[in-house]
């Protein structure tokens, strides 16, 4: 996976914008959230798909080049669901809840893999990606090469996230925020550039079902006070997704507070 997504990411523009993005579809290579001309960009190129559940799935912007890159992305797709399948049985034993009751809140999976060109004028405003909280339920990065950049925000302040070989590192997203009132807390993070080397990531976004509706479960709430609205995930995921990542804009979107 790691070499053939290196391998995409080189190629010239035209052969990976064969893959790219359509008007109007998130799929596909290229800089996603450009709503115009005079804003920031993020420092970094985009190949986005959805992969799980396979119905879901539309090929045209799965790239074909090298031979058998769309086998390995199907296989990581279903090698990083097996995990997240296992992290959600912990959680709901952690929070006393039955998995059943969860199950349909991260059976749908996107992938994100991002190239970040080293950045020579690294200048205070260019970021790789802009602070944000991953409107998922749980997100698995993978930081490929081990070049860090990834800083979570802790106490006000920006900590850095040193990779790890043969470790992802795991989010909780918004959706899990919400569903249990707020006891798992999604956590906002940046992707800052590094002046002299390229960074790869895959983030694999887990999220619920897009019809559904996702709010505080009651068994969690109990006696308190339910701190978020029941939301439509695809009303969610159609403004968020739409605009430039923003901690602020995600969150007014998704922490819905009453
Ligand atoms: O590149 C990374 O380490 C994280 C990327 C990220 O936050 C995202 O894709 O939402
Ligand atoms: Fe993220």
């Amino acid at each position: 996976m790691r070499n053939n997504l290196e391998y995409f990411f080189r190629l010239p523009l035209d052969k990976k914008n064969e893959f790219g993005q359509l008007p109007g579809d998130l799929q596909g290579y290229g800089q996603a959230f450009v709503e115009s001309e005079h804003q920031t960009l993020d420092w970094c190129d985009r190949l986005y798909l959805v992969t799980q559940p396979p119905k879901d799935r539309d090929m045209r912007p799965w790239p074909t080049t090298p031979v058998n890159f769309r086998e390995s992305i199907e296989s990581y797709s279903s090698v990083v669901m097996r995990v997240t399948c296992s992290l959600m049985e912990i959680i709901a034993i952690n929070l006393g809840i039955d998995l059943e009751k969860i199950r349909d809140t991260y059976v749908s999976q996107a992938l994100r893999m991002t190239y970040y060109p080293a950045c020579p004028v690294a200048h205070d405003n260019v970021l790789g990606i802009s602070p944000h909280s991953d409107i998922s339920t749980l997100t698995l990065v993978w930081e490929l090469n081990l070049v860090e950049g990834l800083q979570i925000k802790r106490q006000g302040a920006w900590v850095p996230i040193k990779p790890q070989s043969n470790a992802l590192v795991v989010n909780v997203g918004d959706f899990l925020e919400i569903l249990t009132n707020g006891k798992y807390q999604s956590i906002e993070h940046r992707v800052t550039v590094n002046p002299h080397k390229e960074r790869m990531s895959i983030s694999a976004f887990h999220l619920p079902k897009f019809d559904m509706s996702v709010g505080p479960l009651s068994e969690i709430v109990g006696q308190e006070l339910k701190k978020y609205k029941t939301v439509r995930v695809d009303e969610v995921a159609k403004v968020v997704f739409s605009s430039k990542l923003d901690g602020k804009k995600t969150k007014e979107y998704a922490m819905f507070n009453i």
